[in-house]
């Protein structure tokens, strides 16, 4: 079986009118059936970019990016997008945004409607279908979102900083049901954070980049009997504190790297 996601030599550099920015440079990496794995790295290292690249919202100027072995033209129903912003449409209501993935693929049909009914059950939020968005707490709303990406059924899911805009409490709450949901459907999932406790408790391997240009720095392969403990109790497992000080350190050496290499006058 192919990698789910596999860039191969890929650089990008965004062009403005005097000069261009190398965001990303020469970055190869592989990413399997079922693993969740995290981008961290200081503000500007290209996680967004890496991200935009593998969803098919923008192409590389340089390398190869394959999902489930075929080339990346542009989106596809194969990768499911969350985002910080749940941009659900405060006109419709909570099945009508949950299911709205589905009704622009032209697949909301009774057997569509059915499944979204009970992934919102899934995610604690039955009773709420004939609400609207207004009416619900920021967690709820950011469920309803994960809903609406499950319900077309990716392999792959992107996730963006998906908890950031949450209370503590909440975060650790959402944290725990994405990465359980997903490793119960076998989904595979990258993830863009800040929060570098988020990234060892939630995942199978994080990767730290660095900056100026986009490079990675080191990958952290998260040991089982982390990766395979919920998120909420990834925490008190041993090891977990000597990894998050090893992360943190090798974070700030990666934020201290000034180099002149992300810019390339024009
Ligand atoms: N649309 C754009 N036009 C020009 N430069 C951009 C654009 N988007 C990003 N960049 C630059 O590319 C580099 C990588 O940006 P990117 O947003 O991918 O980093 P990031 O690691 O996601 O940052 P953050 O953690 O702050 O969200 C930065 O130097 C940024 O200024």
């Amino acid at each position: 079986m192919p990698p789910v996601v596999e860039l191969k030599s890929v650089t990008h550099a965004y062009l403005g009118d005097r000069e261009a920015s190398l965001a990303v440079e020469d970055l190869n990496l592989e990413i399997r059936d079922g693993e969740f794995v995290s981008l961290v790295g200081p503000s500007g290292c290209g996680k967004t970019t890496l991200l935009s690249i593998i969803a098919g919202l923008l192409p590389p100027s340089r390398g190869e990016v394959h999902v489930n072995g075929r080339p990346v033209s542009g989106p596809s129903p194969e990768v499911g997008y969350m985002l910080q912003q749940d941009y659900l449409l405060p006109w419709r209501s909570i099945l009508g945004n949950a299911a709205l993935g589905l009704e622009l693929t032209g697949r909301l049909d009774e057997a569509g409607r059915k499944k979204t009914l009970e992934l919102l059950a899934d995610m604690g939020l039955k009773g709420t279908e004939h609400y609207y968005p207004g009416q619900l707490s920021g967690g709820m709303r950011q469920r309803v979102a994960l809903v609406r990406t499950l319900a077309t059924d990716p392999g792959l899911l992107l996730l963006d900083e998906p908890f950031s805009a949450l209370d503590y409490q909440i975060k650790l709450q959402l944290e725990d049901l994405v990465a359980e949901t997903l490793r119960r459907r076998g989904k595979t999932a990258v993830l863009v954070t800040h929060d570098l406790s988020e990234a060892i408790a939630v995942s199978t391997r994080v990767i730290l980049l660095e900056r100026n240009p986009g490079r990675i720095r080191r990958v952290f392969e998260i040991p089982d009997r982390i990766a395979n403990t919920p998120p909420l109790y990834a925490r008190d497992q041993p090891g977990f504190a000597e990894l998050f000080h090893e992360l943190w350190k090798e974070m700030e050496l990666a934020g201290k790297i000034e180099g002149t290499a992300g810019k390339i006058e024009g």
